[in-house]
């Protein structure tokens, strides 16, 4: 043995090598009085702290053999009648909730943690779990906690919106190419995006009318510093880029002005909020999905404009214009939010109803980082620089926040669900068969047609409940497929 070990160890190592106990039955009983191998782990594993912070061990203590009122082990001796004395483990503290009551800078910590998992007595707080009907905003609280806000102290009247397009690439998409800038802005922490759609930028031929470039001026200016390597990385350049071709850009390729674009309609641009549920997961919910891809496809189409030489003949031009992508999820209530509301919806609720029994409003989002982006392509200010825009949406707010930006919205695009057009949600695979505009893609910009009784009812709330200027579908007016 080694010096150091103490006579609780030695008594230990008596009773573990000791001959056993005289029994009177031939079979030794299973649950022995004194179990040394349970004594064993005992001692192994040192005073207990369970999860329920209850601090345990034998009676009388086996921990000190000496212990007042323990009786020594170190005395005992094979045969020793003492040995069947039984032992009870026992707690040796109060549960946590009678030591709170009587410790008042315990009962603050716990009242901050506001973990007592019994919550049984006045004094000690119960475990407290939001409702999902708690008018509290669970996001933005998260939110807080993570990402750096750059948003002013809610006293502090906001400033103007500032955005800065940080980098432009080309993408590939099943209904053409496009450019999509990612933004940075002043008023939150988020990456909102425009998907520009402005082939002509790197046709190869002159056209013959032409229209202003849709480019970034916060892309396009020269930032401190930057060498020209710099700018090509984050799409500071004009025409096409290849492996030959790098033309940087200069502020002077984001025109400020129309001129020269006679007789070229406004860009048609969308507003669009982000929807994880609808465009990533393909949710019939709801018609996001749908809508982005509808966008995307109706400003690529071409535009007829009339020949300068004043024939009175047309030609066409590529389309273009652009969808402002905004990180809006479930209208600015978030995604954890509206999945609560989807839930509730199931129960019978509408989607208006929904936001409202979580505390949200109806609608959160706000336009100002949008119109700052629309201004930095070059669609504003109302006062004949800018382009203005013809702008796909149903839902008044949109129009109405551009108005007060200063936007010239020269005119409004309805956005008719492709079910609704196809004439009923049943035959909207018929849609998808006749639809001469449809192009097959790999993902749900390309897809298919959303529709189904969930999409119905959501479509019916918002044209109902949020004044969405779209005509209902019912069997006196059908949309005629365009
Ligand atoms: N809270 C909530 N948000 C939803 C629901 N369904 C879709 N959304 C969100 O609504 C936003 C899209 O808004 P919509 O009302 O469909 O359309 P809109 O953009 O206001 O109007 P349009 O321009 O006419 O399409 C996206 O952020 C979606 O995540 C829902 O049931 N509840």
């Amino acid at each position: 043995m080694h010096p150091h070990d103490s006579d609780a160890d030695a008594a230990l190592l008596d009773i573990l090598t000791a001959a056993a106990p005289p029994t009177k039955s031939k079979l030794p009983r299973r649950d022995a009085v004194l179990d040394p191998l349970m004594i064993a782990a005992a001692l192994a594993s040192g005073p207990h702290t369970t999860r329920n912070h209850y601090h345990h061990d034998f009676f009388p203590g086996v921990m000190l053999p000496q212990h007042e009122g323990s009786w020594d082990w170190s005395k005992w001796a094979p045969g020793d009648k003492q040995q069947h004395r039984r032992l009870t483990y026992v707690s040796r503290q109060a549960p946590r909730c009678d030591r709170l009551s009587e410790s008042p800078s315990l009962l603050s910590e716990a009242a901050k943690e506001n973990d007592c998992e019994r919550g049984t007595t006045p004094a000690c707080p119960r475990r407290r779990r939001p409702s999902i009907l708690t008018p509290v905003d669970t996001d933005a609280k998260a939110r807080a906690k993570t990402l750096p806000s750059l948003a002013p102290a809610p006293d502090s009247k906001p400033g103007p919106v500032t955005v800065k397009c940080m980098v432009r690439t080309r993408i590939p998409t099943p209904h053409g190419s496009a450019f999509l800038h990612l933004y940075h802005n002043n008023r939150d922490a988020k990456e909102h995006l425009a998907i520009v759609m402005d082939s002509a930028q790197y046709a190869a031929d002159a056209p013959s009318v032409s229209a202003p470039p849709i480019r970034s001026a916060s892309l396009d200016a020269v930032w401190p510093g930057e060498t020209e390597a710099d700018r090509i990385t984050r799409g500071a350049y004009v025409g096409r880029l290849s492996p030959t071709s790098r033309v940087v850009s200069t502020p002077a390729s984001a025109p400020r002005s129309p001129s020269g674009s006679a007789g070229v309609p406004p860009p048609l641009v969308r507003i669009h909020s982000e929807c994880f549920t609808g465009e990533t997961v393909g949710s019939m919910r709801c018609d996001c999905g749908e809508q982005l891809d509808e966008a995307l496809r109706l400003i690529s189409q071409p535009i007829t404009v009339p020949l300068p030489d004043a024939s009175g003949a047309t030609t066409t031009i590529p389309g273009r214009g652009a969808v402002v992508y905004l990180r809006q999820e479930g209208r600015g209530i978030g995604l954890l939010s509206k999945l609560r509301a989807y839930n509730l919806q199931d129960l019978g609720h509408d989607t208006v109803t929904a936001n409202l029994l979580l505390g949200h409003g109806a609608d959160e989002r706000g336009y100002e980082v949008a119109a700052a982006i629309l201004r930095d392509l070059g669609m504003g200010p109302n006062d004949g620089t800018g382009e203005g825009v013809r702008l796909l949406t149903n839902n008044p707010d949109k129009v109405d926040a551009l108005a007060r930006e200063g936007l010239r919205v020269a005119e409004r695009v309805p956005m008719v669900p492709r079910a609704w057009r196809a004439g009923t949600g049943a035959v909207a695979e018929g849609w998808l068969a006749t639809d001469k505009g449809y192009t097959p893609g790999a993902t749900l910009v390309g897809g298919h047609a959303v529709h189904g009784a969930d999409l119905d009812k959501y479509l019916r709330t918002k044209v109902l409940r949020m004044g969405h200027m779209l005509p209902l579908l019912t069997p006196g007016n059908n949309y005629k497929q365009e």
